[in-house]
């Protein structure tokens, strides 16, 4: 399947997702619960999850899925194998919060755990980014729009960084430790950080608190695709391995700016 078929099959199944979610959001009167590790799930979170799993099963069946939300049904994955990893509602603390940045992701990961195309939808927009192999797109109901490569930002100009907006102070220590010069910081849940780089509303996002493989697979294999990076602190690129989903800090940016 090329680039292409692969996103063409997979947008009615995130658009499905995304209706799903947006469903729950505008009724505003929804359920909500605390996971193990004290994140909050709702019943968005698990529409959005059996649609995702039921689409790529259909779509790849070969590619076994690791969503999320699939606590205690994880599949087993074979080292050397592709998979898909998803988030089906990243943001939930945002969703719950009706802060409106919140999105869906859905990475694919090869053989080599390097993330190889990537789908990040923003509902309350109506985006999707997407991308792959060198190319990639913004999906909206108006159509498709090429997102040009990244030209290399200038030396010493002023930044603009994204961060979570959970926890902001180890992120901002950083940047002055490092003696970056910050012109604006924006702070916003989800994956919608990454598609703010792939768009070019910011330069750079720091990310020195946990997160695991789908919240940051697809958005950076958009990242890639524009020729923007996300790398550890050490400087090398994330890599997903099967079973081992929690990510070290990283950092995200486009070409030129660390
Ligand atoms: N202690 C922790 N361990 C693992 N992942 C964590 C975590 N705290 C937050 N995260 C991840 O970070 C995401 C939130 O990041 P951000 O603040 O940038 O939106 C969460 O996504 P979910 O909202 O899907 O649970 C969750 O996956
Ligand atoms: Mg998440």
């Amino acid at each position: 399947m090329t680039l292409e078929e692969l996103a063409a099959g997979l947008r009615p199944v995130v658009e499905e997702a995304r209706a799903a979610i947006l469903a729950v959001y505008h009724s505003g009167d929804f359920h909500t619960e605390a996971k193990l590790d004290n994140s909050p799930v709702t019943e968005a979170d698990r529409a959005s999850h059996r649609i995702l799993t039921a689409g790529l099963a259909k779509l790849t069946p070969d590619i076994p899925v690791v969503s999320e939300e699939a606590v205690g049904t994880r599949p087993t994955i074979k080292e050397g194998h592709p998979f898909w990893l998803v988030d089906p509602l990243d943001g939930t603390k945002e969703f719950v919060r009706r802060l409106d940045n919140f999105t869906i992701n859905v990475g694919l990961v090869d053989g080599e755990g390097v993330a190889r195309f990537g789908f990040v939808d923003i509902p309350v927009e109506g985006r999707s980014f997407v991308g792959g192999q060198g190319r990639a797109w913004v999906w909206d109901e108006t159509g498709q729009k090429l997102l040009a490569p990244l030209g290399a930002a200038s030396p010493a100009e002023p930044l603009r960084v994204a961060m979570s907006r959970s926890h902001r102070g180890q992120a901002e220590e950083w940047l002055s430790d490092h003696h970056l010069p910050v012109k604006d910081l924006v702070y916003a849940g989800s994956a919608i950080k990454f598609a703010w780089i792939a768009e070019g509303r910011v330069d750079l996002y720091v990310r020195l608190l946990p997160t695991m493989g789908w919240d940051t697979a697809a958005g950076q294999a958009v990242l890639n695709a524009v020729g923007a990076e996300v790398v550890t602190l050490e400087g090398s690129p994330l890599r997903y391995r099967p079973g081992a989903f929690p990510n070290p800090h990283f950092v995200a940016s486009r070409p030129g700016v660390l």
